[in-house]
Order: structure tokens, then sequence, then C-alpha cells
């Protein structure tokens, strides 16, 4: 072997373990990552690594398994604030009552700051690289993921009422459209649409996100049949199902992502399969606020993207999505009445592959293959409350929690180093929660 053989790159991982995504249901071990600026330029064991690549850095991960970051479909970042605020409380409860309140008192610019900035030290120290948001204020949690260095789908709000970001569709509308004139095309923000969920957006603003869509080719998040009640009081007031209604709007389709969906028929399956509509699920909100459970094997079965959410720390109350995996494995067996309902590997595919299929980037996320995007975890699986280790995707997935993350990259950029978050100034962060946590406390007391 030449010099002249050898390519230069900047990093090397090398690592015990490598769960790569594609192929499916693969560990792999003794393996190297090999990154050149924003990207994976090789996955090879590391004895070829050798005599293959020089890189100016390597990465010693001999406890370690390495992945895809973690995606997170569904949430609501700066909802962090309001973290064990309201909780043992049914949907409409906690929203009527406790959430919404709140939120008009307190949502300001500096708040989505503050929280989102909250919830970005916390995805990433648990392992996500990548968000979905649905929340007040896009515009600065656009600007904040982008300067963090964390990508994200932002979906501006969509409601039939006002709020502190708009007065009515018509303004949400405007400024969502410039919220996607402004980012389209940028390679860590996805500007999306969010009309908020069918009982809150009435048929004409509903019909206009569709147009957007179509126009710019930005994608819908929609929060859909989430309980009981939301279905059974749709046939009651409008005479049929919730999807069906925004099947006939043109809203259902693969650029559409629906989040939650308890409540499944079959014909709703059949919507769901026959337009390639994605699904969102968020077992952990959906088990505390005792809304229902999605039947994540059926879907899949059927061919539907299932990707997964936390939703907010308002209802979760966190934002692991490690956590969030082992829950929704656990709870797939049982509505499957099928221990093999959701096996380890799937489920780390729902949280990584499918969440990129769900954002149209599956070329380029959710996987470690030469030639995608650089977002990378590495999880320790040294700790002796996870030994002895038989198979890494088992003690990810039924056995671990998002700490163990030790390091993360996205786009070639390390984010989590030792785990410590490299670009967040904690310190400094924790002073304004504390100062919001004083606030939200005082006016609770009043
Ligand atoms: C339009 S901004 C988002 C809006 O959604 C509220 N919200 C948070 N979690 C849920 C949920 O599980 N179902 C429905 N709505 C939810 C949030 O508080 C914002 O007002
Ligand atoms: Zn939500």
């Amino acid at each position: 072997m030449t010099a002249d053989t050898i390519t230069a790159a900047d990093i090397r991982i090398n690592a015990r373990w490598l769960i790569p995504i594609e192929p499916s249901g693969v560990v792999l071990e003794h393996q190297a990552v090999i990154i050149q600026g924003t990207k994976i330029a090789a996955v090879l064991p590391m004895a070829e690594a050798d005599h293959e690549f020089r890189t100016r850095e390597t990465i010693e991960l001999p406890h370690h398994v390495v992945m895809p970051g973690l995606i997170n479909m569904h949430g609501h970042a700066a909802m962090s604030l309001f973290r064990g605020m309201a909780d043992d409380l049914p949907l409409m409860t906690w929203l009527n009552d406790h959430i919404w309140p709140a939120e008009g008192r307190f949502i300001s610019e500096q708040f989505i700051a503050d929280g989102t900035q909250l919830a970005m030290a916390e995805m990433l120290r648990t392992g996500t690289t990548t968000f979905s948001d649905m929340y007040f204020f896009p515009e600065i949690v656009a600007q904040m993921a982008h300067d963090t260095g964390m990508r994200a789908q932002i979906c501006f709000p969509l409601l039939d009422f006002p709020t502190v970001w708009g007065s009515g569709p018509d303004e949400y509308l405007s400024k969502g459209e410039a919220l996607i004139d402004a980012w389209q095309g940028d390679d860590y923000i996805m500007p999306a649409i969010g009309p908020h969920a069918p009982y809150t957006v009435s048929d004409g603003p509903l019909t206009e996100a569709v147009a957007l869509s179509k126009r710019t080719g930005a994608r819908i998040q929609i929060h859909l049949h989430e309980t009981e009640f939301e279905v059974a009081d749709a046939i009651d007031k409008q005479g049929k199902r919730p999807i069906e209604r925004l099947a006939e709007l043109g809203v259902l389709g693969t650029n559409t992502q629906c989040v939650h969906m308890t409540q499944i028929s079959d014909s709703d399956i059949a919507l769901l399969a026959d337009t390639g509509t994605h699904v969102i699920h968020c077992p952990e909100s959906n088990l505390k606020l005792a809304s229902g459970l999605c039947p994540a094997q059926k879907l899949m079965e059927r061919g539907i993207n299932l990707a997964i959410g936390t939703d907010g720390a308002a209802s979760n109350n966190d934002l692991d999505l490690f956590g969030e995996i082992r829950t929704a494995a656990m709870v797939a067996k049982v509505v499957a009445n099928d221990a093999a309902a959701l096996s380890a590997h799937q489920a780390l595919q729902v949280a990584t592959l499918n969440g990129a299929r769900a954002l149209g980037r599956e070329h380029e996320l959710g996987s470690l293959v030469a030639g995608k995007l650089a977002d990378i975890i590495a999880v320790d699986l040294s700790d002796p409350f996870i030994q002895p280790v038989y198979d890494p995707a088992s003690h990810l997935v039924y056995s671990n929690h998002g700490r163990a993350v030790t390091h993360s990259w996205i786009n070639g950029v390390p984010q989590v180093q030792d785990g410590k978050l490299t670009r967040i100034d904690v310190p400094d962060l924790m002073l304004r929660v504390e100062d919001w946590a004083r606030k939200i406390r005082q006016q609770q007391a009043d």
C-alpha cells in the first residue's frame, strides 16, 4: 500500500459496535466511520480504515455503539418551560384549563428563545440530532436551531383563533409563507405548515394550507385522532371522522404527517395507506393524557411509514427519545397482543430512517451509509446497570436511557463530546430557566 492510495479525511470514529440501520437488522463490530466535511465518507472495518484513510482526528469509542442521530418527529420545544406544570389531566382539560391560559400569559419571543434552547439541550444530550417543532414564533425557533447547528422541521402554527403570534388564519398563513420563503432549501431548517388539529382549524384555512404546501413543497403536520372524544365529536357535529374530512380537503398525501392517530378504523388505515400519509407516534404523551394508543405494528404491516415523537415536555414529561423508543416497543406488543411486535431493530428504524422518510430526506439522513450527512451519535454501554451486553440493539431499546449518549455530530460538527454540550452554555441557560420558573410559580400562587 503506497501513501498515495491513502485518502485524507476529517474525523475517524472507532466504534466497538455499529448499528447502521441500513442494511436493516444488522450489528457490526470494530467499525470505523470516516467523516469528510458534512458527510460520511465511509463505514468500514477498522483494519481496512488503517490502510485507506488518514484523518486529522480520531475518536476512540471502545465501549460504545455508534448509530445515526435520532429524529424526534413531533414536539413543542418551548413547552419545556411548562414541564410538570399541569399533570394527571385528560387532553382537553389540560389544554383548555391550564396550557392555553398559560401560553396566553407567558409566551413572548424571549420565552420561546429560552424554552427552545432548554429543549434543544435535552434533545442533543439524549441523542436527537433532528427535531420537528410546532409552536409560536417559529421564526425564532428556526434561527435558534440553525445557530446551534441542529436540524429541524419548523411547522408554523395555523389556528382559527388569535394567539400571541397572529390575529387569525390570514396572518398565520402570510407569516408562515414568509417563513417558508426565508428557509426554503436550507440544509438544517425545513419550514413546514402546522395546522393545529381538525377541531381548531376550519375548512377554509385547511384548504389554503394544502395550496401553500403544493406551491412550495412544504410539509404539513397536524394533530389527528388524538382521542376518542375528538373522533366522536366530529362525527356528531360534521357527520364524518376527522381523517375523512381531511381526505376530502386534500390534506392527506406523502407530504403530510399525522400526529397521534390513537383511534384508527380499517377505513382510516386504507386512507393513510392509499395516500402515502406518514404517522407520527407519541406513545408517552398518549399514555400520560390517557388519550389512547396508536396500533404501531398494524400500521407498519400495511406499509404506512411510522415515525416517532415525544410531543412537548408538558405532556410527556421529557424529550428523551430513547425513553420514547422503549415505551413504543413495549406498548406495541400489548396493543398487537404479540411479543414480536415492534422489535428492537424496528424500533430503532422508526426513530431514525422512518423520521427521515417523513421529512422526505431518506436519501440524506437516517442511516450510516457513505454519502449521507454525518448525523451520528454514540451510546456508552459500559454502565454496570446494562451489563452484560449480548445484543447492543436490545440494550439500546430495552435497557438504555438517553443519558448514556456521550457523543453526537450533526453535519460532521461535534455537538456532544464526552457527555457535554459543545454549543449551548448550560449554566447561563439554567439562570434564564430559573427566572421563568420563578415567574410561573408566582403566577400560580396568585
Ligand atoms: C399551534 S401551536 C401548538 C399548540 O398545540 C398545543 N399542544 C401541545 N400538545 C398538544 C397535544 O398533545 N394535542 C393538542 N395540542 C397540543 C400547544 O399547547 C400549542 O397551543
Ligand atoms: Zn403535540
